[in-house]
């Protein structure tokens, strides 16, 4: 770097303001995981309400528990209950842990061809018997709504519109609703695992113009190979720190930048050495690392709750793609009659004119359904409810 260049980069790095200039020390905005769950169910119970006064089912989330691990029951309990609360229906089916993985499969598949389910999800762990993957992989992806089937993944890893893990769609979902800036910032993902640390660096480091927009951030992934001094290294230049380790106060206030978003993600259950009770924490110190940081979320009440939230909104666009591929398809079968229907003479003039028709309304529920399946709002107001062509139970009573 020349001399020229070096002052230039000395002006604008955050890093040397904050080395040369230290701003203030207070303590962090903590942010509420909980509040922020609560809007998003909020948003999920209108949409419901919604699609259920025109008409629509309402959307049902299947879960499958295998074993008797007590934290599994307690989740799988949250994420039936939340369902309820926001007017989902939804079913829990039970296995033992000695189910076979060939019984297990056949079941998803039972799921799977099950219309009147929505989302799937199969609760993790799975006994050792049993290979994770070839259970990921048998869930339609469509009805995936914890984003592990390989398609998901690879589309995720594309930049394409897909099922969004719900862990790291509820760390997308604090960063933006808290307005913390990604673009151009440094990020470390502390914490690789497929289903966690890697989904987070694969969204925040992603271009924000893609088809599923990414945060544009510059990411480092920690893992546990990096030696703790080098992590630290790597933790005091980062703007947002993001702990999916699963080790219990791994980032202290010594590792954290002052002014820097820390999210934890981690859950770990250990004995408070005071108390001799067993107690919640996270990956990150949170008393000492809420003295520099800008914005920090606690354990519990931080990740946990935005991530069963997540859940519930990919339930809801999983039920949202199958009203809208339903809809597709009886678009094909009414242009099908239109061109059997009609005498030859009018036949091309005609299904021109339906074509356009049809071809209007039918990129208005598509960009409809897109919107509301990349986050953004999905407009029911557009799509025309007294159509013909868009009210299935019409067509078929002709
Ligand atoms: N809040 C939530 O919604 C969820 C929380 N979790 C929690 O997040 C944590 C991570 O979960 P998973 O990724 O499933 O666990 P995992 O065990 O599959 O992965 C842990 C990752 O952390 C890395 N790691 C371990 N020790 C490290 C160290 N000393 N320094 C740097 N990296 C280290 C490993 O290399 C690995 O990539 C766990 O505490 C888990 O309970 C998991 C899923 C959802
Ligand atoms: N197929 C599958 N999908 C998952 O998404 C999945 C999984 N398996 N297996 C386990 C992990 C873990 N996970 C959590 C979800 C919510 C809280 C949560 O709500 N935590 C509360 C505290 C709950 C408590 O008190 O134990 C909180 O942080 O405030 C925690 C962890 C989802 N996972």
């Amino acid at each position: 770097m020349g001399n020229t260049e070096h002052r230039k980069w000395e002006e604008k790095s955050d890093v040397y303001k904050q080395a040369h200039h230290p701003p203030s020390s207070h303590a962090a905005n903590v942010i509420s995981g909980k509040e922020l769950a609560r809007q998003i169910h909020k948003e999920v119970q209108n949409d419901i309400a919604e699609m259920a006064a025109q008409g629509s089912r309402r959307p049902h989330l299947g879960v499958i528990l295998v074993g008797d691990d007590h934290a599994s029951h307690c989740y799988v309990r949250n994420k039936t209950r939340t369902a309820t609360l926001l007017g989902m229906s939804s079913s829990t089916i039970f296995r033992p842990a000695s189910i076979s993985q060939e019984e297990l499969l056949e079941l998803i598949d039972r799921m799977n061809k099950d219309s009147r389910v929505s989302g799937l999800l199969v609760q993790l762990p799975l006994p050792d018997h049993i290979n994770e993957r070839a259970v990921c992989n048998a869930i339609a992806p469509e009805k995936d709504v914890d984003g592990f089937h390989i398609v998901n993944i690879g589309k995720l890893c594309l930049d394409q519109r897909c099922m969004v893990p719900a862990t790291a769609a509820a760390v997308w979902e604090i960063i933006r609703r808290t307005g913390i800036e990604t673009v151009g910032k440094n990020v470390v993902v502390v914490g690789r695992s497929k289903n966690v640390g890697m989904p987070i660096a694969m969204l925040l480091h992603s271009d924000r113009t893609h088809e599923r927009p990414g945060g544009d951030a510059t990411v480092t992934i920690a893992h546990r190979s990096t030696p703790l001094p080098q992590l630290k290294e790597l933790t005091c230049l980062a703007d947002i720190v993001i702990a999916a380790a699963g080790v219990p106060h791994l980032i202290t206030e010594d590792m954290v930048k002052q002014g820097a978003a820390v999210i934890d993600v981690g859950i770990n259950r250990i004995q408070d050495p005071v108390t001799g009770k067993s107690r919640l924490v996270g990956d990150v110190d949170f008393e000492g690392v809420k003295k520099r940081a800008a914005f920090i979320t606690p354990v519990p009440g931080g990740v946990g709750p935005m991530t069963i939230a997540m859940v519930m909104k990919n339930t809801l666009i999983a039920e949202k793609e199958i009203i809208f591929l339903r809809e597709k398809e009886v678009m094909r079968s009414v242009m099908q009659a239109w061109t059997r229907k009609r005498p030859t003479l009018f036949r091309d003039w005609l299904s021109a004119l339906a074509y356009g028709t049809v071809l209007s309304e039918y990129k208005m529920f598509r960009d409809a359904s897109r919107a509301s399946a990349t986050g953004g709002t999905f407009s029911t107001k557009k799509s025309p409810k007294t159509s013909l062509w868009f009210n299935p139970s019409q067509i078929i009573s002709e």
